[in-house]
C-alpha cells in the first residue's frame, strides 16, 4: 500500500493517529474516544500481560474478577477522591425500555467495589496479605483530546489491590511492581523511564503516596505517566473498615496499595519508536519477529525458493522465535517490503536465486536498514543475535534521545525557556505545594501548563544553599517538570 501521508517531525499528532491504523493496530469506532484493538496490537498486549502476570503469580497475588457495575452509594463512599471525578464516571440508566430505579455507575477504578469484600474477608492478622488482582477493562468519560492508547474512554489495564498487616510489607510490594513496570517499558517495549515519586498535589488523593514510572515524547516535549503504584497507606482502611486482630489480639487497620499500567504502554512504544515508514516494534514485543519473503525471478527454481522460505520458517520457530512467511501471490516483494515495513516487524528475510545457490538468506533490520547475508547453516543463532542488537539499538537510541531532551535548569528564566524548547525539565524545587500551584498558574497557555512528573529516586547531588527555581527558597529536591499528557 502507499506510505504514510505525515511525517514523524513534522505532523506528530497526524502521523501518530495515521501510522496506528496503517500498522493494522487501531480501527476507529464510532463513538468518540473508543477504539477497535486490532490483532497486531493485541497480541502486543497479551505478551506484555503473560509477563506480568507470571511476575504477580511469583508474588503470590492472585487474579480475581469483581463486577463491572458500581452501585452509586458504594462510589460516593470516598467523598473527596470522587468528587474531582465525578465528571468521567459513565451510569447505565436505563434497561431496554424502562428506566433503572437507581442509576449504575461504570467502574473507573475498583476500590470502592472491592474494598466492601476486603472489609468481610479480612479478620484476623492470619488472613493477610490479601493480593488481588484484576485483568479488565475501565471507562473513564474524559473529553480531553482523545488518543489511540494513550487516551481513551475505555482501556485495558491490570489493577492490583492488596492489604498488609504492616506499612512496611506495603512499602516493600509498592517498590517490587514499580520495578516490574520499569522492565516492562525499558526491557520489552525499549522505553527509558524515570522511577519518582508523585508531588502531593500529583498523586493519588485517595492514598498516602504514589511512585510512578515516567516516560518522554521528544516530539511534542510532554511528559507521560507510564504505569503508578500506590501506597495508600490506611486510608481506605478506615473509610471501608478493614480492620484485623492483630498478634497482640489487638484492632489495627490494614495497610493497602494499588497498582496499574494500561494499554498506554503501547502508544507510548509507538510514539518511541515509530518512523516515516511505519511502526518500528521491538522484537521482545513484536508480534512477528522476523517475516519470510519469497523474492522469485522469472521461474529460476520458484518452487525452490518457496520451499527455503518454509524451511527457514519451519527452523526460527522450532527455535522460538516469531517467524511467518508471506506467500501471498497477489503482491510484489517491493509491496510486501513496504507493508511489513509499516506493520514493524522488526526483521525481514529475503531469499531470491542467488540467496538459493549461495545457501544463504537476505536479512535487513527495520531499524536502521542493515542488510546481511546470513549462511543458511548459522541462520537461528545469527537471527537471534540480530534481533538482540535490534532490540538494545532500539532502547539505547531512545535513551540518547531522552537525555538529550533533559534540561537542568537553576532559574525561572531557564525553565519557561526549556519549556518552550520542549525539554524535560530537571530543577531544584522548595517541595512546597502552592510553589507548584503557582507555576502551573505561570504556564498555563493552549499548550497546557507545566507541572511536576516526579521526583526522581535517583537524586543528583543538591549543593547546600542551591535555591528553587520558582519560588527562590532552599530547595529540598530535583524534580521533573514539564508539560505532560
Ligand atoms: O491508579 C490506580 C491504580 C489502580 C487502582 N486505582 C488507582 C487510583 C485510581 C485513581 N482514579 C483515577 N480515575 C478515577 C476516575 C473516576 F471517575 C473515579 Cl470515580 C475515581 C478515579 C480514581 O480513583
Ligand atoms: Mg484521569
Amino acid at each position: 500500500g502507499l506510505g504514510l501521508s505525515y511525517k514523524k517531525d513534522e505532523n506528530f499528532g497526524e502521523w501518530y493517529s495515521e501510522v496506528v491504523v496503517s500498522g493494522e493496530m487501531i480501527e476507529y469506532y464510532d463513538i468518540s474516544g473508543c477504539y477497535i484493538l486490532r490483532p497486531w496490537a493485541m497480541s502486543i498486549w497479551e505478551i506484555l500481560q503473560t509477563f506480568f502476570d507470571a511476575e504477580i503469580k511469583k508474588m503470590k497475588i492472585k487474579n480475581s474478577y469483581f463486577p463491572l457495575f458500581v452501585s452509586p452509594a458504594v462510589l460516593q463512599k470516598e467523598k473527596d477522591h470522587v468528587e474531582g471525578f465525578a465528571p468521567e464516571v459513565a451510569w447505565v440508566t436505563k434497561s431496554g425500555e424502562s428506566d433503572l430505579e437507581v442509576p449504575i455507575a461504570i467502574r473507573p477504578t475498583s476500590e470502592t467495589v472491592m474494598y466492601p469484600y476486603f472489609s468481610k474477608w479480612i479478620r484476623g492478622h492470619r488472613d493477610l496479605p490479601l493480593r488481588l488482582n484484576q485483568w479488565c477493562n475501565v471507562v473513564r468519560w474524559e473529553f480531553s483530546n482523545p488518543t489511540p492508547f494513550i487516551r481513551s474512554r475505555e482501556f485495558l489495564w491490570q489493577e492490583g489491590h492488596t492489604a498488609f498487616a504492616t506499612k512496611e510489607e506495603a512499602d516493600e510490594e509498592v517498590l517490587d511492581i514499580l520495578e516490574l513496570y520499569r522492565r516492562i517499558y525499558e526491557e520489552f517495549l525499549a522505553v527509558p523511564v524515570s522511577k519518582g515519586k508523585k508531588s502531593e498535589l500529583e498523586k493519588f488523593a485517595g492514598g498516602l503516596y504514589t511512585t510512578t514510572v515516567e516516560a518522554f515524547i521528544p516530539n511534542t516535549g510532554r511528559g507521560i505517566q507510564g504505569a503508578t503504584s500506590h501506597c495508600l497507606g490506611q486510608n481506605f482502611a478506615k473509610m471501608f473498615e478493614i480492620n484485623f486482630e492483630n498478634e497482640k489480639g489487638e484492632k489495627a487497620m490494614v495497610w493497602q496499595n494499588s497498582w496499574a499500567y494500561t494499554t498506554r504502554t503501547i502508544g507510548v512504544m509507538i510514539m518511541t519508536h515509530g518512523d516515516d515508514k511505519g511502526l518500528v516494534l521491538p522484537p521482545k514485543v513484536a508480534t512477528t519477529q522476523v517475516v519470510v519473503i519469497p523474492v522469485p525471478y522469472k521461474d529460476a527454481n520458484t518452487q525452490g525458493i518457496y520451499d527455503a522460505c518454509a524451511a527457514t520458517v519451519k527452523s526460527l520457530n522450532e527455535s522460538g522465535i516469531r517467524a511467518e512467511a508471506d506467500f501471498r501471490d497477489n503482491y510484489s516483494p517491493g509491496w510486501k517490503y513496504s507493508h511489513w515495513e509499516m506493520k514493524g516487524v522488526p526483521l525481514r528475510i529475503e531469499i531470491g536465486p542467488k540467496d538459493l545457490a549461495n545457501n544463504q538468506v537476505r536479512a535487513v533490520r527495520r531499524d536502521n536498514g542493515a542488510k546481511t547475508d546470513i549462511p543458511v547453516a548459522n541462520l537461528v543463532e545469527q537471527v537471534k543475535g540480530v534481533l538482540d542488537s535490534i532490540q538494545q539499538n532500539l532502547f539505547e537510541t531512545a535513551k540518547q534521545k531522552r537525555e538529550a531532551c533533559i534540561q537542568v535548569v537553576k532559574t525561572w528564566d531557564e525553565f519557561t525557556e526549556a519549556l518552550n524548547q520542549k525539554k524535560l525539565i530537571l530543577a531544584p524545587w522548595c517541595d512546597e505545594e502552592d510553589v507548584e500551584k503557582d507555576v502551573k498558574t505561570r504556564t498555563k497557555g493552549e499548550m497546557g501548563a507545566a507541572k511536576t512528573l516526579c521526583s526522581p529516586f535517583d537524586q543528583p547531588e543538591l549543593p547546600e544553599g542551591t535555591l528553587c527555581f520558582a519560588s527562590g527558597k532552599p530547595a529540598k529536591k530535583w524534580t521533573y517538570w514539564g508539560r505532560s499528557y
